[in-house]
């Protein structure tokens, strides 16, 4: 049974019968690229076969550490930002209660997970400190390169700490690194001090990497279950092996946001009706948006959270600059369901709903709003889930990975590359004096001090 379904009913007015059959072609040729590695970016294409090959010692190597951090840690601390840092955050969001963090530990049964070193703001370390206090913490820092700023400003830090509450051989065992398998700043230093260390494959770019370490072991510390979220995705790895855009649900969702694209459609929000799913689409974000927006072209991949948006993006939705599809990630099943008690009076005008259950609800307003969205000219995809479970998670992640890929050879670029992030890089190490940057920060201050 599909776990996950996608459905185009509501593209009727946007897009005509023939012209999903009209882009086979293509799709046939971008699944080619993909699979036989004759695109652009063939080296990153690891990840296509990870949910059924992977480092199986690796694996129960992250169990056990997993089983560790729970036994002898009250927080986690993982740090990474991108790839390093979004997969292993939506997960922990999409797989428990939605008050996770506020869960008294002995209900929660698992560390709390936090996350940090994705953003350089100094107040949420601080705060971090604070409510970490004097509680038994780990750390898992995860970077391929070992050099991206934010993650090695809050590591620094983070590790300094595990070094003044533990030692030097205590913070030894609290240490877990992500990263390279044998290059880089990181691997270096995990070496040289002993830590644990767990790979960040060659072949898989960040915002691809979530099935394997890099979301693996954050995931599993924080008491989910990674065996059924690999068994998930190693489902959806096979059902989605077809470049028949009639048999394959993924490459049709591909196929349709690229024709909609050349319609003018350029601007794609990823929406759901689940306040926990909300770090889903800052997962595809970064999937979608480094992935495709290159060559001055690209879908730019945006989010909104309904029903909490509509009162406050919905006019702009219904009204607005007409460049706006939508992909809700729709759940079917809620985890639990709430009855709208009866009342004595009808003051609240909602004695009509007295009875029914809030999921039906928010079932109408979903219905509601892709019968509005399309009469504004907004098209509605939907990619239904049958319920927030690992297994489910793991399909839906495939479903986006595989989907992403095979549009980026649709539009003709290479979507296993990010050249665009290096330009701030650059800039911040100037203006921060690093070494090697010297020159691009006395360009930059000159021209600072003339714009001033
Ligand atoms: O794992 P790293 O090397 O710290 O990189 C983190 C992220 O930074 C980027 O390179 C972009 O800045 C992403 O592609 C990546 O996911």
């Amino acid at each position: 049974m599909a776990h996950v379904s996608f459905d185009s009913s509501a593209l009727k007015k946007f897009v005509h019968a023939n012209e999903l059959g009209e882009m086979q072609a293509m799709v046939t040729a971008a699944d080619e690229e993909l699979r036989k590695g004759t695109g652009a970016g063939a080296d990153f294409r690891d990840w296509l076969h990870l949910p059924s090959d992977y480092d199986k010692e690796e694996f129960a190597r992250i169990k056990k550490a997993a089983a560790k951090i729970k036994e002898d840690s009250d927080v986690l601390v993982v740090i990474g930002i991108g790839g390093s840092y979004l997969g292993a955050r939506m997960a922990v969001d999409f797989l428990h209660n939605t008050f996770y963090q506020a869960q008294d530990p002995a209900d929660r049964k698992a560390p709390l997970v936090l996350f940090a070193g994705n953003s350089l703001s100094s107040s949420y370390v601080y705060d971090m400190i604070k409510l970490i206090g004097d509680k038994d913490f780990s750390v898992n820092v995860i970077s391929k390169s070992g050099t991206t700023t934010e993650p090695s400003i809050a590591f620094r830090i983070f590790k300094q700490r595990l070094i003044d509450k533990y030692g030097e051989e205590g913070a030894k065992e609290r240490i877990y690194a992500t990263t390279d398998a044998k290059r880089g700043a990181l691997k270096t230093e995990a070496d040289a001090a002993g830590w644990e260390t767990f790979v960040i494959p060659d072949g898989v770019g960040g915002r691809y990497s979530v099935l394997s370490a890099v979301g693996l072991l954050p995931i599993a510390a924080s008491g989910a279950d990674i065996d059924q979220l690999m068994a998930g995705a190693a489902q959806a790895e096979h059902d989605y092996d077809n470049p028949d855009l009639s048999k394959n649900e993924a490459y049709q969702y591909a196929a349709y946001r690229n024709i909609l694209y050349r319609k003018g459609f350029t601007t794609e929000l990823l929406e759901n009706y689940e306040p926990n799913m909300t770090m889903l689409a800052e997962w595809w974000k970064q999937l979608a948006g480094e992935s495709e927006g290159k060559d001055q072209k690209g879908i730019y991949p945006s989010s909104a959270n309904f029903t909490t948006d509509l009162h406050s993006l919905g006019q702009y939705i219904q009204e607005g600059l007409r460049n706006l599809m939508e992909t809700v990630v729709k759940l079917d099943t809620p985890n639990h369901n709430v009855n709208i008690p009866e009342a004595d009076s009808n003051l609240d005008g909602l004695e009509y709903l007295q009875g029914k259950d809030m999921d039906w609800v928010n079932t109408k307003a979903y219905q509601a709003v892709v019968a509005a969205h399309t009469t504004g000219g907004v098209p509605v995809m939907t990619v239904h889930i049958d319920r927030e479970d690992e297994y489910t998670l793991g399909y839906l992640i495939y479903f986006f990975e595989v989907a992403i890929a095979i549009s980026g050879y649709l539009n003709g670029i290479n979507p296993f590359n990010q050249p665009g992030v290096e330009a701030y890089k650059t800039n911040m190490f100037g203006l921060l004096g690093k070494p090697g940057f010297e020159k691009i920060g006395d360009q930059l201050r000159k021209e600072m001090n003339e714009n001033a």
